[in-house]
């Protein structure tokens, strides 16, 4: 388990990650989301203790990491520019992080093994693939049995069987029971595997709740065609209702289900000749949700700067 309260890491005057609390539970995996620059590594990092929070905590299973006698036995981590020597093997590589914690050739074996690095293992990582580098950084964050793993963007570079590995591999290791975390800036992607959801934005929390509430919530609009397009447009306006008028009499509708779509219409005899709920994408609520969050925000087409 992770628990951060009120993790904070100011870097001078700028607020990197802004009083964050949230808790990575086990037997279940975790998305980390934000867009670029939203603070995921920056949290990570604290994590591990590679940074030193401003104010704020954060553990892993009750301790902070560098408190704890064999961290590799309570986290394992992957982190975006974990630097391997080039020179070293993978299983030379492996073996010299199992000595580190007393671990046996026998599980070094096992989590080459499990990454599907077996015809590999002796070649030069200097020579890996990306996508090999990958699972190599997988491999050595399992090597000592972890309760949390923790994974920054780890199907960056990777090409679909690997990310299909990465799933199944998740998937597994949270049936085992394990807390999973795992970042990203893609929204479909992460929705695909994790079970929760943390979405952060310039350090701040913007979201914390399970992928089924978030899917339930992003179904929203309604897509109307009828005769008497405009009047019915007049009728269904109101506080929190949007009505846009797309081509061929056909209004889109957020804010009414397309039920209570349909009783204004009847009410008012208009002929409806299609009304279809068009749910958002989950990708198009994490960008409303982040929205006013970016860091580097686009310049409209009008070229006027978006704030
Ligand atoms: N050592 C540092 N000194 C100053 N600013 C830093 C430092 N490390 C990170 N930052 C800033 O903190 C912010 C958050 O960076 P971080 O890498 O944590 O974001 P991220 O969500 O992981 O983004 P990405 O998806 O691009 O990796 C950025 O604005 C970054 O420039």
């Amino acid at each position: 388990m992770i628990e951060a309260r009120e993790l904070t890491k100011r870097y001078g005057d700028k607020t990197v990650v802004d009083r964050l609390s949230f808790t990575v539970k086990p037997g279940e995996v975790t998305g980390f989301l934000g867009p670029n620059g939203a603070g995921k590594s920056t949290t990570m990092r604290m994590v591990l203790g590679l940074d030193g929070p401003t104010s704020g905590t954060v553990t892993v299973n009750g301790r902070a990491y560098g408190r704890h006698a064999a961290p590799l036995h309570e986290i394992g981590a992957l982190l975006e520019a974990k630097s391997v020597h080039p020179g070293r093997s993978a299983l030379g590589h492996l073996t010299a992080l199992a000595q580190t914690h007393g671990i046996g050739r026998r599980r070094v074996e096992e989590v080459i093994e499990l990454a599907g690095l077996q015809s590999v293992a002796r070649k030069r990582v200097g020579a890996f693939s990306l996508g090999r580098g990958q699972r190599l950084g997988i491999a050595a964050a399992l090597l000592g049995d972890p309760e949390v793993v923790m994974l920054d963007e780890p199907v960056n570079g990777l090409d679909p069987e690997g990310v299909l590995w990465i799933r199944n591999l998740l998937a597994r290791l949270a049936a085992e029971g394990r807390a999973v975390l795992l970042s990203s800036h893609l929204m479909s992607e992460t929705a695909q595997v994790a079970d929760h959801l943390i979405v952060i934005g310039q350090g701040r929390l913007l979201a914390d709740t399970s992928v089924a509430d978030l899917v339930a919530a992003s179904l929203g609009g309604v897509s109307v065609a009828a005769d008497e397009a405009g009047r019915l447009g007049a009728l269904l306006a109101g506080p929190d209702v949007t009505v846009t008028s797309t081509e061929g009499g056909r209004l889109q509708v957020t804010g009414l289900s397309a039920r209570e779509v349909g009783r204004v219409a009847a009410e008012h005899g208009i002929a409806l000749h299609e009304l279809t709920p068009t749910g958002v994408s989950l990708e198009e609520a994490f960008m409303e949700l982040t929205r006013d969050e970016l860091e580097y925000q686009s310049a409209p087409v009008t070229g006027r700067t978006a704030r």
